[in-house]
């Protein structure tokens, strides 16, 4: 049984340097389901190339950016023109910058179609993040495993069970000493969309 002595707290996932905090139900369950449909359908959805060792290929995976139109912003070779919020993500920014108390320039939305969509080892740790960047990465729809593990060493490799309508805030020196993945998964059928806040500086 968890703790209650600090109920507002959530434990730090990580062992050492860095935090990651979950919370599995952010967002009640009707609040996930409304967002799940809304988004999927009002947000302007595109699979992208990337590059990789060298050679351009699709991502895994459909996308679309959001935020402060001054800022582009880019990863693994592809720049990325933000969209303008739109009413919904602009209520789910509010929601979450409360939690993080951290202000967001940006909001990159992914959307996994099926376990066949994943998003390999990387850490969010580009120069326009700054040193110690909090991201706060929303789920809504299908469950998928998240894995993290220290970018040296790889190991141990920690999974965390990402629920509809959870918040998982990483923070401190996560994006310097830990990488990230959403690996596929052969047994999901349904679509999951993930939203991570960033401050681009
Ligand atoms: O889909 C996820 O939970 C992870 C997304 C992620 O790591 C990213 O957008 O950088
Ligand atoms: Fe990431």
């Amino acid at each position: 049984m968890q703790s209650s002595l600090f109920p507002t707290q959530s434990n730090n996932l990580l062992p050492f340097q860095g935090e990651m905090l979950f919370f599995p139900e952010f967002f009640p369950k009707p609040k996930a389901d409304q967002y799940l449909s809304q988004l999927i359908d009002s947000l302007e959805w595109r699979q992208e190339p990337i590059w990789m060792f060298g050679k351009q290929v699709m991502q895994p995976r459909m996308t679309a950016l959001y935020g402060d139109p001054k800022m582009p912003y880019g990863y693994s070779g592809i720049r990325m023109t933000p969209l303008s919020w739109t009413s919904e993500l602009r209520e789910i920014l509010e929601e979450v910058q409360g939690k993080a108390e951290t202000v967001f320039t940006h909001v990159l939305c992914n959307y996994y179609r099926d376990g066949k969509d994943s998003m390999g080892w990387h850490r969010d740790n580009e120069k326009v993040l700054g040193e110690n960047p909090t991201i706060a990465s929303v789920t809504f729809g299908a469950e998928r495993i998240f894995q993290t593990r220290p970018y040296a060493g790889k190991k141990p490799k920690i999974d965390i069970q990402l629920t509809h309508g959870s918040l998982l805030l990483m923070r401190g020196e996560s994006q310097q000493f830990w990488e990230h993945q959403l690996p596929k998964t052969k047994s999901c059928l349904q679509g999951r969309i993930n939203l991570t806040f960033r401050r681009l500086v």
